[in-house]
């Protein structure tokens, strides 16, 4: 028995879906290193409910930007969960590969696009995620081109979070709100809006 999230509803159907992922991952990563090794053991508690976490954050929303997305962690688990349409950016072509898979073993509507954020082109979307990618400031920046003007950018932080806000703020004006991580005693999910370059 898993411990969800607040607010977080599973069904008896997303609980297998997110199971046939977790498989999947266990047989591709020691291929590919989708986690490192030492944290397969710990998948559930460490990434699914990690990524669980921004459900209710997203849910209502009419589609998501996922950038970076590795392994699947939040995309996959938070695709799985709402069922909202996602594109997944994620530049390694063997990630991407497994990625895919994923979706289409989950039937998820998840579209991945094996490219950089550097030079990506996608229709803007209502939310941007993130996990585990880079500090604030560049994620800002490569969320920029992909959020609706009235959108929101949503990310999973480590301990450092509230120095990489203090540095975001010298190049972007934004609205940030911050919710304690329910996953890990040091996290952080930011939840950013109406960022502009100062
Ligand atoms: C540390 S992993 C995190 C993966 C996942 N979000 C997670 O939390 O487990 C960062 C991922 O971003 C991808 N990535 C890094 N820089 C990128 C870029 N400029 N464009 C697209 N993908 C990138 C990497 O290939 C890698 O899979």
């Amino acid at each position: 028995m898993h411990k969800w999230p607040e607010g977080v509803h599973v069904s008896r159907e997303t609980e297998e879906k997110l199971s046939a992922f977790v498989s999947l991952l266990e047989k591709w990563n020691p291929r590919i290193n989708l986690v490192s090794s030492k944290d397969i053991e710990n998948v559930w508690s460490r990434h699914v409910l990690d990524s669980l976490q921004l459900v209710p954050l997203i849910q209502g929303q009419s589609r998501f930007i996922d950038m970076g997305s590795g392994g699947g962690f939040p995309a996959v688990v938070v695709g799985i969960a709402t069922g909202i349409p996602g594109v997944l950016i994620e530049s390694d072509q063997r990630k991407a590969a497994f990625l895919r898979e994923a979706a289409r073993l989950t039937q998820t509507h998840l579209e991945v696009l094996p490219c950089r954020l550097e030079s990506v082109k996608v229709q803007p979307a209502p939310v941007v995620t993130a996990r585990a990618l880079a500090p604030l400031v560049k994620l800002l920046e490569w969320a920029h081109p992909l959020l609706q003007p009235e959108g929101k950018a949503v990310f999973l932080k480590g301990q450092q979070a509230v120095q990489e806000i203090q540095e975001a703020e010298r190049v972007w004006k934004m609205d940030v709100r911050t919710y304690p991580s329910q996953t890990s005693s040091d996290g952080m999910i930011l939840e950013v809006r109406n960022f502009n370059r100062v």
